[in-house]
């Protein structure tokens, strides 16, 4: 039997917190990378701190797997949330990429949404419209996005599936050496873009979700990949686009999540003006008529932004 003495430096090393990324999560394990790049499965201890993909963790060795001591303070947190849940895609981000695509058609609300809920945590938002080669459909899509395309940082055309080459070099253009979470409505092309940017990617997405959950088939979960071979670049797949809730938004901040908006909500003859019917409001006297110039606020983003106020003024406490 080992004197007492000796066992003192084996247990202090079986105790020595590491430094982490988690790559995947399912339930509450989760895949994390060590900073040299070998990956194990890890649980969390207790039930407090479920990490998210995108964290950054310290993480204790136990036999083969893991257990996640701590999750470091983040950055951001990109999450909806509805009456019923919230759902969180990942964590420490610096872009969301929505990627829409000319056939199927959009829905301009789930985008609108998706870009609040970024603006809100303070994450760059680009817009990637695919299938350019569908040439009527994209026409009608370009013009819808018009408002967008005045927004943000314009919108990227795509082609992913004629002309990936070309696409895979104006992406990396944005994405080199930041995370990037991607995000868009089924028949999109995300698993085109994921297999451009990621060759591979999707046999490497069945491993992790089998080595989560001991071999049986599974929905795809959340999963981290790295672009470049140094690890520098990440792109970060979810699945799930559809009723972005937003219910951890108050109905007073939406003008200023809405860059368009934002814009002229200083110029208001009130402080606290909702910029629904208020005398003397500087987003009404801006949404677009027919005798409105160019810079003026959409009536489609004018409503939405309306029906949202609504929406978010009903919820529940
Ligand atoms: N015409 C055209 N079709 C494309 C392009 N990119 C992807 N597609 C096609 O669009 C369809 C959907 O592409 P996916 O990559 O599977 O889309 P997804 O967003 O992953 O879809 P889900 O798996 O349903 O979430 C496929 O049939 C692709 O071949 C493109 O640039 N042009
Ligand atoms: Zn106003």
């Amino acid at each position: 039997m080992a004197k007492p003495g000796r066992a003192a430096p084996a247990a202090a090393a079986a105790k020595a917190l590491h430094d982490g990324l988690v790559v995947a999560s399912h339930g509450r394990h989760c895949l994390v990378e060590t900073p040299t790049g070998e990956r194990l499965i890890c649980h969390p201890r207790g039930k407090k701190s479920q990490a998210v993909v995108g964290d950054r963790v310290h993480w204790q060795a136990s036999e083969d797997e893991g257990t996640i001591e701590q999750v470091l303070p983040r950055r951001n947190l990109f999450y909806r949330q509805d009456e019923i849940r919230t759902k969180s895609f990942a964590a420490n981000l610096d872009h969301v990429l929505i990627l829409i695509a000319a056939e199927p058609e959009f829905s301009e609300h789930q985008l609108a949404r998706a870009l609040i809920a970024a603006e809100a945590e303070r994450i760059t938002p680009i817009i990637a419209l695919n299938k350019s080669d569908l040439v009527e459909p994209f026409e009608r899509a370009w013009t819808k996005l018009a408002p967008y395309r005045r927004m943000h940082h314009g919108v990227l055309p795509l082609s992913l599936k004629a002309s990936g080459e070309a696409d895979y070099a104006s992406l990396m253009k944005l994405l080199a050496g930041k995370s990037t979470l991607v995000l868009g409505p089924s028949g999109s092309g995300k698993s085109t873009l994921t297999n451009l940017l990621v060759p591979g990617a999707t046999v490497l997405t069945q491993e992790i979700s089998q080595a989560l959950n001991s071999g049986k088939h599974t929905t795809t979960s959340t999963t981290w990949y790295w672009i470049d071979e140094a690890r520098t670049t990440g792109l970060i797949d979810s699945p799930g686009f559809q009723e972005f809730g937003l219910n951890h938004i108050a109905p007073m901040q939406l003008a200023g999540l809405m860059p368009d908006i934002a814009e002229h909500a200083n110029d208001c003859k009130f402080y606290n003006c909702t910029h629904l019917h208020e005398p003397g409001c500087g987003v009404i006297a801006n949404v677009e008529t027919a005798s409105s110039g160019p810079g003026a606020i959409s009536a489609s983003r004018y409503k939405i932004y309306g029906e949202l106020f609504a929406e978010l003024s009903q919820k529940r406490y």
